[in-house]
């Protein structure tokens, strides 16, 4: 039987350690504040954005809403990054992604002040991480490794197989799990053998975007599955890169989609506001 590896309890247990940590800051006069942009009206985007005005809440963090309009022009919005690294009261600053296409989404990210990535996209904070400095982790990666620790699995010498070389989630997460000590394969479109890698795989990390592209019979038995896809599908239910059902009898742990990585990203990102707000005011 597989075990479910409960990623909304997981983050609420983080959440509420954060809630503790802001209390204990709180008290020494500092009050985190995290500046949430938003560009346009993405359905999606803004669901997330007001989720995590909502775990800044409940966790005690300040959060500020700024919100330009679709047609917003790339100095406009360098203008608002600007002038929010100026702010002394703004710790955090994150560019709710993706962004319209007249927009140059790197150009933007790496206007953010180091010091504020709290969504640890810059390449100073990815950079940290490949040469194994201390740096702001990027959260969805940050929160499929917490995942994997609370739930005690081991990762030391285990065959990791990373579907997806993206910047935010497939590399990054390559790198922490090769700190863990497992060896570490990332996989993409042009990978050759793919099924003889699935097959090998002690840990299978989804993150391509595919809806149930990995079915159970590719999986190796007993296999730890992470799957980072949200797929929506036209009857407006959600499935992740990995066949659930499918896969379910022959894994030994397996995330869902939903309630499995998605709440661990505003999970550690409230993690990393703090450690901003900590390291800049302390
Ligand atoms: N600036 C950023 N932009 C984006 C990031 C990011 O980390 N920083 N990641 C994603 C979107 N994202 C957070 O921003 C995010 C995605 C999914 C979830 C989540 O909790 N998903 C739920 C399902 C929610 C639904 O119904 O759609 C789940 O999996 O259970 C949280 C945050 C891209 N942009």
């Amino acid at each position: 039987m597989a075990k479910i590896i409960d990623g909304r309890a997981i983050s609420a247990q983080i959440k509420e350690e954060v809630k503790q940590e802001a209390k204990a800051l709180a008290a020494r006069g500092i009050k985190a504040c995290l500046a949430v942009v938003q560009v346009g009206d993405h359905p999606a985007s803004s669901v997330y954005v007001r989720n995590k005005h909502r775990a800044c809440a409940a966790c005690g963090i300040k959060s500020l809403e700024f919100h330009l309009p679709e047609s917003c022009g790339q100095e406009d919005l360098l203008r608002q990054i600007r002038d929010l690294n100026a702010r002394e009261d703004v710790d955090g600053i994150l560019v709710q992604l993706p962004l319209p296409r007249q927009i140059d989404a790197d150009a933007v990210i790496e206007a953010i002040d180091p010091a504020k990535d709290v969504d640890g996209f810059l390449p100073e904070n990815l950079g940290r991480l490949l040469i194994g400095q201390d740096g702001f982790l990027p959260c969805t990666p940050a929160g499929i490794l917490e995942l994997l620790k609370r739930s005690h699995i081991p990762l030391e010498g285990k065959e990791c197989l990373v579907l997806g070389r993206s910047n935010i989630v497939g590399k990054p997460v390559a790198l922490l799990m090769l700190r863990e000590h497992a060896t570490v394969t990332i996989a993409h479109s042009r990978t050759a053998n793919l099924p003889e890698l699935m097959r090998r795989a002690d840990i299978l990390i989804a993150a391509i975007g595919r809806a149930d592209f990995v079915k159970g019979a590719d999986l190796k038995e007993g296999a730890v599955v992470i799957d980072v896809g949200i797929n929506r599908m036209e009857d407006g239910s959600l499935h992740g890169d990995v066949d659930y059902e499918d896969a379910f009898d022959r894994v030994s742990a397996i995330t869902p989609v939903p309630g499995g990585v998605g709440p661990m990203t505003i999970a550690m990102l409230m993690k990393n506001c703090l450690r901003a707000a900590r390291a800049r005011r302390s």
